[in-house]
C-alpha cells in the first residue's frame, strides 16, 4: 500500500506518456485517482463521480493496470469506487464472497476462452504477454486504442512490418480484450490464405448450382463486429478475390465495424494491390513494427522465461545476452533459439552445463538476418512446419494421418523444385524416407497443384514466405 501510494505520481506519468494521454484527459481522469485500499490482490481507486467510473474503467483499466505492474512488480485487479462511499458501502464493491467470486471469473475465463478459440484465437497472444518497446510502441497505443473503442477510432488499423516481428501478436491482443470486456461480439480471425481458398471453394460450389455456398461466405465475413485478416499481402494479384474483400470492406466499414489488417508493408508499397482497396487501407491508421533494439530483445526473452516457466534451467544471464546480441531482427527465431537451447541441453541429458558454447550450437543454424537467406531443404521444412503449426518431429515421422502427410508431401515437392537436393537427401531431411516415396510425393503434389486451385494458392503462399523476393 505504502509502495503504491508512495510511487503513484510515477505510475500515472508513465501511463500518460506511455498511453499518449492528452492534458485534458490526464487532469480529467487520471488526476483525481486515489489510492483508497488493497485488499489481497484488489486495488481499489478512488474517483470524484460515480457517473466516470465506466468511462475510466473502459478507457484506462488495462493501461493502469500495466504501468502499476510495471512500477510496482505487482499485477492488481482494479476496482473504482466513488470518493465518498462509507464503509458499508465499500462492501458492495468487494466481491461478495470470495470462492463465488473466484467461480465467477473462473466460469468467464471458461466461456470467453471458448468463443476465442472459435474466433481462431492463440490463447497466448495476448497484451500481458507483449513487451513493449521503442520498435512498436506506435503500433501498441493504437492497437490498445482500437481495443478500448473497436469501430470508432481508427478503422481500419492497419499493422505493418517484417516477418515474426508481433504483428499477429498485437491483433490478437486486441481481439482478445475485446472479447474480456463484450464476450457477445462477433470477432473472427483469419489469414488472406483462408480468405481465398474459401472465396476460391465457394465460387467453385457455386458453380455446380449451389447458391447457398456464396451466401455462407459473405455472412461468415460480413457478419462481424471485428474482423482481422492476417499477412493481406497474399491477395495481392488475385483479382476476384480483391473484389470480393473490397465489398466485405465496404460492408464492415459502413456498419461501424473493426476491421484489422496486417501486411509485410504498408499499402502504398504493395504494387498490385488495386486503388480503391488502397485508400481504404489508408483510411484508418498504419503503424509499423520494426525490429526490435537490445534492450527490448532481452525483456522478451525474460518475458518467454516467465511464461514458460523456464527459470528451473537457471539460465545464465551472459547465455540470455549472447542469444539477444546475435538474433536481431525476427523474434520468432528470437523465442526459438531460447527453445532449441532447452531442447539440446535436454537431450544431452542435462549433462551439458547451459553456457555460452550450448547456446552457440543452438543458434548456429539459424539464419543470420545479415546474410541474404539461403533457400536450403532445412529452411523449406521450417517454414512447412510453421504454415501448417506442424512440429517438424511429426514431419519426420512415420505418422502418416492426411494432414501430417499431406505437408510432408508438400515440403518434399518445395525441395525438389526449389533446391537442387537430391530425391535421397531430401528423404533422409524427412525421417529416413527412400528416394521412390519422395519421387511419388513430388509427383503426387505436382499433379494435384495443376488441378486445385486452393493448394496452389497454399503453395505459392508458402513459396512467398521461403523466398520473399
Ligand atoms: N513484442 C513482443 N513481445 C512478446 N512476444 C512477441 C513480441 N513480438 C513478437 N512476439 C512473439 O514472436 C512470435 C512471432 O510473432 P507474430 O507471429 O505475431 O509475428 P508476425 O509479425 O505476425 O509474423 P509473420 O509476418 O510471419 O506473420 C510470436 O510467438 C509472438 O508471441
Amino acid at each position: 500500500m505504502i509502495t503504491i501510494k508512495e510511487k503513484w505520481e510515477e505510475i500515472i506519468q508513465k501511463l500518460k506518456v506511455e498511453y499518449f494521454l492528452s492534458n485534458i484527459s490526464f487532469e480529467t481522469w487520471i488526476r483525481p485517482l486515489e489510492v483508497y485500499d488493497i485488499v489481497d490482490d484488489t486495488l481499489y481507486l478512488s474517483i470524484n463521480f460515480k457517473a466516470s467510473i465506466e468511462h475510466i474503467q473502459n478507457k484506462y483499466l488495462l493501461p493502469l493496470k500495466v504501468c502499476i505492474a510495471e512500477v510496482t512488480g505487482v499485477e492488481y485487479d482494479i476496482k473504482f469506487i466513488p470518493k465518498d462511499v462509507s464503509q458499508s458501502e465499500m462492501e458492495t464493491y468487494r466481491p461478495s464472497g470470495e470462492t463465488e467470486y473466484k467461480e465467477e471469473i473462473k466460469q468467464k475465463h471458461k466461456k470467453v476462452n471458448h468463443i476465442a478459440e472459435q474466433a481462431n484465437l492463440n490463447s497466448k497472444y495476448t497484451f500481458d504477454t507483449f513487451v513493449v518497446g521503442g520498435n512498436n510502441n506506435f503500433a501498441h497505443a493504437a492497437s490498445l486504442a482500437v481495443a478500448e473503442s473497436p469501430g470508432e477510432v481508427y478503422n481500419p488499423l492497419f499493422l505493418y512490418g517484417g516477418v515474426g516481428l508481433g504483428k499477429t501478436h498485437l491483433m490478437h491482443s486486441v481481439a482478445h480484450y475485446i472479447l474480456d470486456k463484450d464476450p457477445s461480439k462477433k470477432v473472427l480471425y483469419v489469414t488472406s490464405e483462408t480468405f481465398t481458398n474459401e472465396l476460391i471453394d465457394a465460387i467453385r460450389i457455386g458453380k455446380t448450382g449451389n447458391e447457398l455456398a456464396m451466401t455462407s461466405f459473405r455472412d461468415k465475413y460480413r457478419n462481424n463486429d471485428v474482423l482481422l485478416i492476417d499477412d493481406v499481402q497474399f491477395i495481392i494479384g488475385k483479382e476476384s478475390t480483391q473484389e470480393e474483400f473490397f465489398h466485405t470492406f465496404n460492408h464492415l466499414h459502413n456498419a461501424g465495424k473493426q476491421i484489422i489488417i496486417s501486411s509485410d508493408k504498408p499499402p502504398k508499397d504493395m504494387e498490385t494491390l488495386e486503388a480503391r482497396l488502397r485508400t481504404r487501407f489508408e483510411w484508418g491508421l498504419i503503424a509499423d513494427i520494426s525490429a526490435p533494439d537490445y534492450e527490448t530483445r532481452m525483456a522478451i526473452l525474460y518475458k518467454k522465461i516467465e511464461i514458460d516457466q523456464l527459470e528451473r534451467y537457471n539460465i545464465p544471464n551472459d547465455v540470455i545476452q549472447y542469444i539477444a546480441t546475435n538474433i536481431k531482427s525476427n523474434i520468432r527465431e528470437l523465442e526459438g533459439s531460447l527453445n532449441k537451447l532447452i531442447a539440446l541441453y535436454r537431450i544431452n541429458n542435462n549433462q551439458k552445463e547451459i553456457d555460452i558454447t550450448l547456446a552457440s550450437e543452438a543458434l548456429k543454424d539459424l539464419i543470420s538476418p545479415d546474410e541474404n537467406r539461403k533457400v536450403t531443404p532445412e529452411l523449406i521444412i521450417d517454414v512447412v512446419s510453421e504454415h501448417f503449426n506442424i512440429p517438424i518431429s511429426d514431419l519426420k515421422s512415420s505418422k502418416r494421418n492426411a494432414e501430417i502427410a499431406n505437408a510432408r508431401q508438400i515440403a518434399m515437392y518445395l525441395c525438389r523444385k526449389m533446391t537442387d537436393t537430391p530425391l535421397k537427401t531430401i528423404g533422409l531431411l524427412l525421417g529416413g524416407r527412400d528416394h521412390s516415396t519422395v519421387n511419388h510425393g513430388v509427383d503426387k503434389v505436382s499433379n494435384d497443384v495443376e488441378n486445385n486451385e486452393t493448394l496452389s494458392n497454399t503453395i505459392s503462399i508458402i513459396k512467398k514466405k521461403i523466398n520473399p523476393v
